[in-house]
């Protein structure tokens, strides 16, 4: 604490008694999105933008007040165009090196040159985006280097400021912290010694001084740096180090004079040890997530001593669409305010993960909406805790007792809670997960044949959709919209079909897919056709820039829909009609029990891996009916099996078990002889590669193209002896790569993955590609395999053995 200062002059005004950490961008019908949208297209221009974006800004400042919380400074400044981690990047002016050119005086980059970093331009590729903790948003990795400067330019944020100044309202602008900065950024590859982000501290914290100055001038009475970091295990960064790095930062922070005050946030989890150096730097305020975190006794004790900070107590969860149960937290709140800590009420987190607003969600089964709370809903329960708090319980008895009336139905609600669902579940025992000696199954499934020929060396394959074309998307609305019915969708979805089997045979490819014209989406598909899940109409989430989801909401014990605790299959019609066009193999394609959680809004009544593992159940009936239908080779699709690792290393133990579990009670009621496969798409395979490995899948497809297959380092290192299709085409862009590129990753592969083990295949869907560069890069893919095998001395093709009706020589 040697920066201390003790004679700032900010008038000190109390944190207010009731706020959140951030609302949702996009607006209420996604007006961001199509402003963003039309100015990349140049359909409008800068002014339109602006006003859009000043709109919106208004438009949530507006409504949170309406809903409650009133007090100057708690209304958060976070409106982020792109993304807050981009924001606070050019608020910095870490540009990285590769972009120095779109510098302008300020030292940083303007509106424009933040979307050239976000979106590349024709000659560079964008900033890399990744997970943002362990939620489903994507903010863009900032890349530091030795050279990086940087250069205080934090004109959005003083914009919105003085915008809000300019109404008579003082928001309080947030900004991410700069060990979270770094913590998240990734060196920029300049110098020959890589360098650590977090070592650079020491010259980025002047520029946040600065920054905070600037705000300060701007009006801001209190600022929220955002430091998630504390909650987070980094593999390049110990604990030890973190602890230096955020004690040094706050204190810094804390000893500037021009400044507001500061509070200092940390969601996502629990800071653990870091806080008390938090709590102790000088900060007026911290921020504690109390969903993900606690506050034992010693923590507590931080917020009680004198000239403690304020407790700012995030005790609605900012992250699911639960409602609060009010009597319980207030109970919760009321014990830290009496063990003495000055308690404000908040999120766990930022709303940007929740929708907008139940209003106008008219279809949804009126039970079950009662039992929610999106954003809007959230900051009125914000805003009762706050007021029982103040005033007593009677102030609020009315909300309280219809919190504990919707409670109550939820605990009592038949569908949460289905008997025979849960008898089942109770019933599995550990063979349930355990399908034959894998070995054994490679030799059983390499002696299978289709149309009386084996599968080829070196299969050719995609991952399963192809591209969603406008007459794809347009039959889907017209059938919503009730312009064609329900046989003449159905038609359409057969004609399409038929015609990529169509296309996939001319192509040459072996192992073929229906290409998932049916499918909105992987996961709401599923819970579409599952019982125990809702859709919303305008449930929209951002997941980046302009991108947004719309989780499915999975309230109740699952089984296929239809009748009988079994219900009805649906994915094997589109199947078997597709597998009835070719005498090649068609994949059945499944979506996995963790992808199908991690991407809708989960029960919290019951541990994530018994509704994991009731998912799992009802896609084993999936599999089951789709082994009966013939069907030889099945993907069950797990793309988010990272996304859950938890923040901490203590915990990713217990979340692997259970999540491995159930995909192997998915998959393993599968004979022998069919070929289970599995996909996952991101490069960061080495945290998880045990559990990959774990899931007993025949075989798994990768993201391997954009990092020159240098993920499969981690496959040898772990004795990975399983079938893999390393991706040779790079799909997020619409370049077509040559054969001779496709060709020298196979064999790069080679040198990681035996060659009776290997599949070609791209890195993922193709459901965002249109068809011209799919044929052609697919045209490619199929040549240079070809090629490989040729050299391999492995001659028969698939398409040559079909042709010829005779068997392969393995
Ligand atoms: C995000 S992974 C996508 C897998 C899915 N089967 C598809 O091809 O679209
Ligand atoms: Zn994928």
């Amino acid at each position: 604490m040697t920066e201390q200062n003790t004679d700032r002059t900010a008038s000190e005004k109390a944190f207010p008694s009731a706020t959140v950490l951030g609302y949702p961008r996009l607006g209420p019908n996604r007006e961001l999105k199509k402003a963003l949208e039309s100015y990349w297209a140049g359909r409008s221009g800068a002014q339109d933008l602006e006003q859009t974006a000043s709109g919106l800004r208004d438009y949530a400042a507006d409504r949170i007040e309406e809903l409650g919380l009133k007090e100057s400074s708690a209304v958060p400044a976070s409106y982020a165009l792109y993304d807050q981690v981009l924001d606070t990047l050019v608020a910095v002016g870490a540009v990285p090196a590769r972009f120095t050119d779109l510098r302008g005086e300020n030292g940083s980059v303007d509106r424009d040159g933040a979307f050239v970093l976000a979106r590349g331009d024709a000659a560079r590729q964008p900033l890399e985006m990744t997970k943002w903790f362990d939620t489903n948003y994507h903010y863009l990795v900032p890349e530091i280097g030795p050279q990086t400067t940087f250069s205080a330019a934090p004109y959005e944020l003083v914009a919105a400021v003085e915008q809000a100044a300019a109404q008579g309202r003082t928001v309080r602008p947030s900004i991410v912290g700069p060990v979270t900065f770094l913590a998240l950024a990734k060196d920029d590859g300049t110098s020959a010694s890589p360098i650590r982000p977090l070592d650079r501290l020491e010259d980025l914290l002047p520029v946040y001084a600065q920054i905070l100055a600037q705000l300060r001038t701007a009006g801001a009475e209190w600022v929220q740096i955002e430091e998630p970091a504390v909650v987070a295990d980094f593999a390049h960064v110990t604990e030890d180090e973190l602890g230096t790095a955020i004690e040094r930062a706050t204190a810094y922070l804390a000893g500037q004079s021009a400044r507001p005050q500061i509070l200092l946030a940390t969601p996502y989890g629990d800071a653990g040890d870091l806080l008390a150096p938090i709590a102790r730097s000088g900060v007026e305020a911290v921020h504690v997530d109390l969903v993900r975190g606690d506050l034992d006794a010693g923590q507590l004790a931080l917020f009680t001593a004198d000239r403690a900070p304020a407790l700012v107590a995030g005790i609605v969860n900012g992250r699911n669409i639960w409602r609060t149960e009010l009597d319980a937290a207030l109970t919760r709140l009321e014990g830290l305010r009496d063990a003495g800590a000055k308690v404000s009420v908040a999120t766990s987190t930022s709303l940007i993960h929740v929708p907008h607003t139940l209003e106008g969600e008219d279809d949804l089964d009126p039970a079950v909406r009662r039992w929610l709370a999106f954003a809007d809903e959230k900051i009125q329960e914000v805003a009762t805790l706050a007021r029982g708090l103040a005033e007593g319980r009677d102030a609020v008895a009315g909300e309280l007792r219809e919190s504990e009336e919707a409670a109550a139905s939820r605990r009592e609600a038949p569908g949460v809670h289905d008997p025979e669902v849960r008898a089942r579940a109770a019933a599995q025992t550990p063979a349930d997960t355990q399908r034959g000696d894998a070995q054994r199954r490679r030799s059983v499934q390499a002696e299978r044949t289709f149309g009386s020929a084996r599968l080829p060396v070196l299969p050719t394959t995609t991952i399963g959709s192809f591209p969603q074309t406008g007459e794809v998307r347009k039959a889907r609305a017209d059938y919503r919209a009730g312009t064609i019915d329900r046989a003449q969708y159905e038609q359409f979805l057969r004609d399409e079909i038929a015609r990529v089997i169509e296309l996939q045979e001319q192509l040459g490819l072996d192992v073929l897919v229906h290409g998932e014209p049916e499918r909105n989406d992987m996961v709401q598909y599923f819970a579409e056709n599952f019982d125990g899940f809702e859709v919303t109409h305008n449930g929209w989430v951002q997941s980046y820039g302009s991108r947004a989801t719309r989780p499915s909401i999975l309230w109740g014990d699952v089984s296929r829909a239809g009748e009988g605790l079994r219900g009805d299959a649906f994915t094997v019609p589109w199947i078997s009609f597709a597998q009835s066009r070719s005498q090649r193999p068609v994949k059945g394609m499944l979506t996995g029990p963790v992808t199908i959680l991690a991407w809708s809004f989960v029960r919290d009544d019951q541990p994530l891996g018994e509704t994991a593992d009731q998912v799992a159940l009802a896609l084993r009936d999936e599999v089951a009916d789709l082994e009966a239908a013939g069907i030889g080779i099945i993907q069950v699709d797990e793309p988010a099996l990272r996304e859950l690792l938890p923040l901490r290393r203590a915990d990713r133990t217990a979340y692997l078990d259970w999540a491995v579990d159930a995909f192997r009670r998915s998959t393993a009621g599968a004979a022998d002889e069919t070929q289970i496969h599995t996909h996952l798409c991101y490069s960061e395979f080495g945290e998880v590669i045990e559990g990959v490995d774990a899931l007993d899948a025949d075989v798994t497809s990768i993201e391997a193209a954009r990092s020159r297959m240098e993920v499969l380092a981690d496959v040898r290192s772990v004795g990975f002896a399983r079938g893999l299709g390393p991706g040779v085409w790079d799909i997020h862009s619409p370049r077509v790569p040559s054969a001779d590129e496709i060709g020298s990753l196979l064999i790069s592969a080679l040198d990681h993955v035996d060659a009776d083990l290997l599949w070609a295949n791209p890195d993922c869907g193709l459901k965002t590609r249109g068809y011209e560069e799919t044929k052609r890069s697919l045209e490619n893919l199929v040549a240079a395999t070809a090629r490989v095998r040729e050299r391999l001395g492995a001659t028969a093709s698939f398409d040559s053995v079909v042709a010829g009706q005779s068997t392969t020589e393995r």
